[in-house]
């Protein structure tokens, strides 16, 4: 069993997996957060990549992106900030990063370096399963899962096909449209996280708009797991640690289906 696949099972619980952005708030910053949400109880953590053009991104983690880069968050250094803690970190470390940004790197040597770094999988929103081939053999030889995403808009067959591929977990978004707090989900959001969890043999964890402890149970009703991400990076912003513990909690008290 991957290593992504096992951390977000073996507790017999549901999965909570924060999402930050590294370099918000400074490099320096970012061992200390991960080592906090790792001490809440996070199942693992996404670790996004700052990135000029973010175009899933809503204007949170927008923000968040162009605080990172203005003081010169880049790959390289984010890796290497990574690999000088690895040892302290048990959880799974994912990735999220826009294809331009891997490239611009070089594949071979990202998947290298993301290894060393202790990290065990990747999120690539732009990347399409068509044009998998040319990253795919290089994740795989370093043992890097890469984890697909499917929305409220991918076609049946896809999901089946996306569903024969996954390692790691189907990362199912919940709306359509881009990143940040939402009111309400679609009420096709049950129907659709049940037809991913019918071709999945990975957790299925939903993530997009889910910012309060009620939505974090409403979403796990149907699925495996919840990621949070702009609320995260707003309660770090605001300093309000003890929401961020409570939120990653939530997860806990949500019985299993
Ligand atoms: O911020 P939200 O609405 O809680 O959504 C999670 C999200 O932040 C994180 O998983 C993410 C940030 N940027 C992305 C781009 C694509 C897919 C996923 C992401």
């Amino acid at each position: 069993m991957d290593s992504i696949k096992k951390a977000l099972t073996e507790k017999g619980k549901k999965a909570f997996v924060p999402y930050i952005m590294a370099g918000d708030g400074g490099l320096e910053s970012l061992k200390e957060k991960l080592l906090f949400l790792q001490e809440c109880g996070a199942d693992a953590i996404e670790i996004g990549i700052p990135f000029s053009d973010p175009v899933a991104d809503g204007p949170t983690i927008q923000k968040a992106g162009i605080r990172a880069l203005s003081n010169g968050t880049t790959l390289r250094k984010v890796l290497e900030n990574i690999q000088s803690f690895k040892t302290e970190i048990s959880i799974p470390l994912i990735l999220m990063t826009y294809l331009n940004p891997l490239v611009a790197y070089g594949i071979e040597k990202f998947a290298k370096d993301a290894a060393n770094a202790g990290t065990s999988g990747c999120i690539i929103p732009d990347l399409p399963l068509e044009e998998e081939d040319f990253i795919l053999p290089a994740l795989e030889q370093h043992g890097i899962s890469l984890i697909r995403l499917v929305t409220l808009t991918t076609p049946v067959e896809r999901i089946k096909e996306i569903g024969s591929r996954a390692t790691g977990f189907i990362y199912a978004v919940t709306v359509t449209g881009i990143t940040g707090a939402r009111n309400n989900f679609s009420g096709e959001l049950a129907t659709f996280l049940n037809s991913v969890k019918s071709v999945s043999p990975v957790p299925v964890l939903a993530g997009f708009g889910v910012s309060n402890a009620e939505q974090v149970r409403e979403v796990c009703e149907h699925c495996d797991g919840v990621i949070v991400g702009s609320k995260i990076i707003d309660l770090f912003e605001k300093g309000d640690l003890a929401g961020i513990k409570q939120l990653v909690r939530t997860a806990e008290e949500v019985s299993l289906t």
